[in-house]
Formats: C-alpha cells, sequence, structure tokens
C-alpha cells in the first residue's frame, strides 16, 4: 500500500497558482526529500502533507483515505528553527505531545502514568544523543542539540510520516554531518515515511531514498503567476536505500555517502542544475 499519494494537486492563493496537477506516490519508509527553486512550492507541499493547508484541486491520502484537513498525531514535523517551547525544560518539551494528547483538559498526566511517560520521553532523548540535558531549557542547548530535541519532541508521537522543512539547514557543517548519521539511524529503525525539503542536493542525496524536484515547466514573466511548479525530477537513489536495510554505501565505504557520483543514476538523469540549488 502506498503511504502518500498525492492526486493531481493545484495550490493557488487568490490569483497565483503555486503548484500545479502535482501526482506523487510515495511509498512507506521511503525518503523523500524535496527540491526545488526558491518560491516553487515546497513549503506549501508540506503543509498540505501537514494538512495546515488544503489543495485547492486533487486530494492528498495517507494509506488510502483521504487526510483529515488538519494536523494530527500521524504527521510530525520539524522546521528549520522555532520547533521547540523555550520555557520547557528538554525533559518538558519531549513530554508535551503525549500528555496533552492523553489529557486534553489538562495537558498534564499523574502518577504512574507520568513515571511512565518521563521514562519513554527519556529513552527517547538518549536515542537522539541528549541524555544528561534533561533538565536544560532550549537557551542553553546549541543549535544541533536544539534540532536534535526538536526531532525528538516529533519521534515521541510515532508519526507515520515525518515531514521536516529544511531542518538542519542552519547547522554548521560538522554538526549537520552528525545529525544527517542521526537521522538516517532513526529513520531506519522507526517505521515511518519520511518527507523532507532541503535547499542542499548534497543532504538529499546523502540521506534520501528519491529526490523529487519541483519547479515550473512553463514561464513567462508577464504572466509568472499563472504557472504553477509541478515535478520536474523524480531521482531513485541507486543503489536501492532501503529502511532498516544498510546498503553498500551505507556500511562499506561511509566516506562514499558524501560523494554525489557514488548514487548517481543513468547518465543525465542526476546532472544538477543551478536552478536547482
Ligand atoms: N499563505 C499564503 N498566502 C499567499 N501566498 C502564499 C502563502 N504561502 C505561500 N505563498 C506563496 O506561495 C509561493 C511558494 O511558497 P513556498 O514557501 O511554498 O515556497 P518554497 O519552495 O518552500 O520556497 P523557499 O525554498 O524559499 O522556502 C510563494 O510565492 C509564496 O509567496
Amino acid at each position: 500500500m502506498t503511504a502518500l499519494s498525492i492526486e493531481n494537486v493545484w495550490k493557488e492563493y487568490g490569483d497565483q497558482i503555486v503548484l500545479e496537477n502535482l501526482t506523487l506516490e510515495i511509498a512507506p519508509r521511503s525518503f523523500v526529500a524535496l527540491v526545488g527553486p526558491s518560491g516553487c512550492g515546497k513549503t506549501t507541499l508540506l503543509r498540505m502533507l501537514l494538512g495546515q493547508e488544503q489543495p485547492t484541486r486533487g486530494r492528498i491520502l495517507l494509506d488510502g483515505t483521504p487526510l483529515p484537513p488538519e494536523p494530527g498525531p500521524d504527521r510530525g514535523v520539524v522546521y528549520q528553527r522555532y520547533s521547540v517551547f523555550p520555557h520547557l525544560t528538554v525533559l518538558g518539551n519531549v513530554m508535551l505531545g503525549p500528555e496533552l494528547q492523553a489529557n486534553r483538559l489538562t495537558g498534564r498526566s499523574f502518577g504512574a502514568a507520568r513515571r511512565a511517560l518521563a521514562d519513554q520521553a527519556r529513552e527517547m532523548i538518549a536515542a537522539v544523543g541528549l541524555a544528561g540535558a534533561e533538565a536544560k531549557y532550549p537557551a542553553q542547548l546549541s543549535g544541533g542539540m536544539q534540532q536534535r530535541l526538536a526531532l525528538a519532541q516529533a519521534l515521541m508521537m510515532k508519526p507515520r510520516v515525518l515531514l521536516l522543512d529544511e531542518p538542519f539547514g542552519a547547522l554548521d557543517p560538522g554538526i549537520r554531518t552528525e545529525i544527517h548519521h542521526l537521522m538516517k539511524r532513526l529513520w531506519n529503525e522507526l517505521p515511518m515515511t519520511v518527507v523532507m525539503v532541503t535547499h542542499d542536493l548534497r543532504e538529499a542525496f546523502t540521506l534520501g531514498t528519491r529526490i523529487v524536484a519541483l519547479d515550473r515547466t512553463r514561464s513567462r514573466p508577464e504572466e509568472l503567476l499563472r504557472y504553477g511548479a509541478t515535478v520536474t525530477k523524480d531521482i531513485a537513489i541507486w543503489p536501492p536505500r532501503v529502511a532498516g536495510r544498510a546498503t553498500l554505501y551505507d556500511t562499506e565505504h561511509p566516506q562514499a555517502q558524501d560523494d554525489l557520483t557514488a548514487f548517481a543514476s543513468p547518465a543525465g538523469t542526476t546532472r544538477q542544475t543551478p536552478s536547482l540549488i
């Protein structure tokens, strides 16, 4: 069964057509990296997958069922910044989602239920490499640590789909490589499908099972708003990267993960165009 089906989706804001006739089947457990020039509608597509925006035309299905018209716990999201609550500790941030879900009225659980939740949250905090920082506030963490926290917060809800909007874009290169390893491990271990918007092709090829490029196929300067973007390239990583199964390059040649040529598809299909970067 397909995890996500995007069927002939159009998104318009007033006179502006942002996305036109977009069709995409996303298999369960895939890791789709969405790339494309600034303003082509990547975030808009992500917001529609989250349920924050509705398609103007067309429909989006999750495991064959139309997406509810609002965000839900089956879809987690991590943004480039500001995903975490500054006035809560690391532990408080990670516990908040499940607490709100279990106790809509008070947003707090008590006794044994609270202790069990705190144990789960500590496990998740350790899984993202933040053990020891449970009592800290986000302002006391580095940017990389805050993004680890944002991931832990999203993953606590056990989302079927994890949506990432340039989550590592603001991080220094060294920290970014570390968090890429973490992201890859989490995707391998947890039963989720990931859709990530990125401007960084290297990141797309390092993490993705598939790179989907959006762009306008027609563009007349005098009618710019009348043409939306659609899928212009759809590249499957080779050798295939399968969740739960490390590939040749992931195990034997870890340095090759940063070598775009290692994953090149047949000639021509992966050529980088300036508009994609
Ligand atoms: N709520 C909105 N109301 C009106 N126009 C919007 C709204 N949200 C997005 N847009 C427009 O839709 C277009 C696509 O925006 P979007 O943020 O999806 O692009 P993007 O590809 O993610 O860009 P970037 O790579 O720069 O983040 C832009 O022209 C933007 O102004």
